[in-house]
């Protein structure tokens, strides 16, 4: 569960990107996070992964409170939360493979149990015949299915998207969302950022809208709202 409580965060800059939110998600919910330009999203959801902290007000996650919890416990945290980003960042001289493996926790695994879980998880996202290929040898929506197979690969309880379909084509940004619903069918809470209306109106789920740091709407099975 990701909760928040009258969350404020003002970057060193003086600019204040959230403004007062409070808001509950529970495990195993779809929501969308929309908004123009610089109302806070990204913020919103580097609160989450403890990216950046609130100025004020608190998140758990999970019972955690990000704010108090202890600087050793943040991988712990991180282990339960998935990212995917709009432009992948995939370390660009490994393989598929290796940008996959690398994301996993080892704890004195074998090789064997690696091998198998990135390819289970390769698998899933349809990339297990492209396991040698290098990241610019593919496609960008392939490249966003090997960010989304690293995010699952510790198979987190949360999945944060972060304009996912922002850099892809029409055909390939659908292909990305049904691999994201078929996610959060398993009990991956996914929250994705994005300004795409057509996606928003056309698969249905929670909308969370943030103008000028603050939720404005909240709506279940709701639409995008803004007009182009
Ligand atoms: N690290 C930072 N330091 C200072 N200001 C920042 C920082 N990150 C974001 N901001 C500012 O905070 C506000 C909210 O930014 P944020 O990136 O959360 O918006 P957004 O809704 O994700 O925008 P976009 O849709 O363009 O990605 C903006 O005014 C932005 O300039």
């Amino acid at each position: 569960m990701i909760q928040m409580q009258g969350v404020y965060k003002t970057y060193r800059n003086g600019v204040t990107a959230l403004n007062g939110l409070d808001v509950q998600i529970d495990q195993g919910e779809f929501v969308y996070v929309v908004g123009p330009s610089g109302a806070g999203k990204s913020t919103f959801t580097k609160l989450i992964y403890r990216e950046e902290k609130p100025t004020n007000g608190t998140v758990f996650i999970n019972d955690i409170n990000t704010s108090t919890m202890k600087q050793r416990r943040i991988p712990m945290l991180r282990r339960q939360i998935g990212v995917v980003y709009q432009d992948f960042r995939l370390l660009p001289t490994l393989t598929v493979y290796e940008n996959v493996a690398f994301a996993l926790e080892v704890i004195e695994e074998d090789t064997a149990n690696i091998r198998r879980r990135v390819m289970d998880v390769l698998d899933q996202v349809h990339l297990k015949n492209k396991a040698r290929f290098l990241p610019d040898e593919l496609s960008g929506g392939e490249q966003q299915r090997v960010s989304i197979a690293r995010a699952m690969v510790n198979h987190p309880k949360i999945l944060i998207a972060d304009e996912p379909t922002g850099n892809l084509d029409p055909d390939t940004s659908w292909e990305i969302m049904h691999i994201l619903e078929e996610i959060n069918t398993g009990g991956t809470t996914v929250l994705m950022a994005t300004h795409s209306r057509e996606i928003v109106n056309t698969i249905r789920k929670r909308v969370i809208a943030i103008e000028d740091g603050m939720i404005v709407r909240d709506q279940a099975q709701g639409d995008y709202g803004y007009e182009m």
